[in-house]
């Protein structure tokens, strides 16, 4: 190589964005408006979530799953919360399922994204750092990224058909060193999961995540690790701790 050559100029990095499925009902929080919109501290729990992810400096567009009948409604929030300049906003309509909802947003992505996230709204508090390094393992060349912690409950399985109230047979007890409970976002290779939702069906064929699905086209997945604050809001105690953890953090780090 002469004095004056110059190596090639990396590829730059894939564009990001996130998808936030927020189209869900929250039938296990108890009656009320659609969980997303429901407020933690005073602000809804949606825009926590999409803070959450506009604070990754990768993540440069945001898409909203939003409750088909609550569309408006979930734009006035976002207006009056908007994340920063940087950051595109846009908001379609959801569907009956997760999965549904979540092809919706992906159907919702322009051409330039090559790399998506897709968190729930439901897991409104999950720190940055947990953001940003599913994100550079997906950079690293990993096609399906989940962030998943230990499982510190033992788990029983039990055989399918049981009857509500009474008392169910013990089929297996899992090793649980082997076993992680994940979370979100869960971050792909744009293509890997568009071809998961192509193949598999909107109810997703038992799959409750979109590694799940990914698994299901022989893509391997990986985990990386989570963090006890990117619990999902299911019951009404989570709520108690959501706003708990955002208590604290205005006392530690001022938001
Ligand atoms: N048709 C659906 C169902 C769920 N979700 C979203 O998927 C995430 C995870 O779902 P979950 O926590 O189960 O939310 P809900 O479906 O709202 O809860 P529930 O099952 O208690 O009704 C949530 O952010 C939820 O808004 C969605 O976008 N569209
Ligand atoms: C995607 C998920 O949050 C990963 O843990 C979870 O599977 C969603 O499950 P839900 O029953 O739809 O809350």
């Amino acid at each position: 190589m002469s004095d004056t050559a110059h190596p090639p100029a990396a590829a730059p990095a894939p564009r990001t964005a996130a998808v936030v499925p927020a189209a869900g009902r929250g039938v296990r929080l108890g009656p009320g408006a659609p969980k997303a919109l429901r407020q933690l501290n005073g602000t809804p729990m949606l825009v926590h979530a999409v803070r959450a992810m506009a604070r990754a400096r990768a993540v440069s567009l945001v898409v909203v799953v939003a409750p088909p009948d609550g569309i408006a409604e979930t734009r006035a929030l976002l207006d009056e919360h908007p994340p920063p300049a940087s950051v595109e906003l846009v908001v379609v309509p959801g569907g009956d399922t997760r999965q549904e909802s979540v092809r919706r947003g992906l159907d919702a992505l322009p051409e330039d994204i090559g790399i998506v996230l897709v968190h729930d709204a439901a897991r409104p508090l999950v720190p940055v750092e947990v953001v940003d390094s599913v994100i550079a393992a997906v950079r690293d060349g990993a096609p399906a990224v989940v962030p998943a912690l230990p499982v510190t409950d033992t788990v029983k399985q039990v055989a399918p058909g049981g009857v509500r109230g009474e008392p169910e047979p013990v089929t297996a007890t899992p090793d649980r060193s082997l076993l992680r409970a994940v979370q979100t976002p869960q971050g792909f290779d744009r293509r890997a999961l568009a071809a998961a939702h192509r193949r598999i069906p909107a109810t997703g064929e038992g799959a409750t995540d979109d590694a799940g699905m990914v698994e299901r086209t022989g893509v391997q997945v990986v985990l990386v690790p989570g963090h006890e604050e990117a619990f999902k809001v299911t019951r009404p105690l989570d709520i108690v701790l959501a706003e708990a953890v955002l208590a604290r953090r205005r006392l530690t780090d001022g938001f």
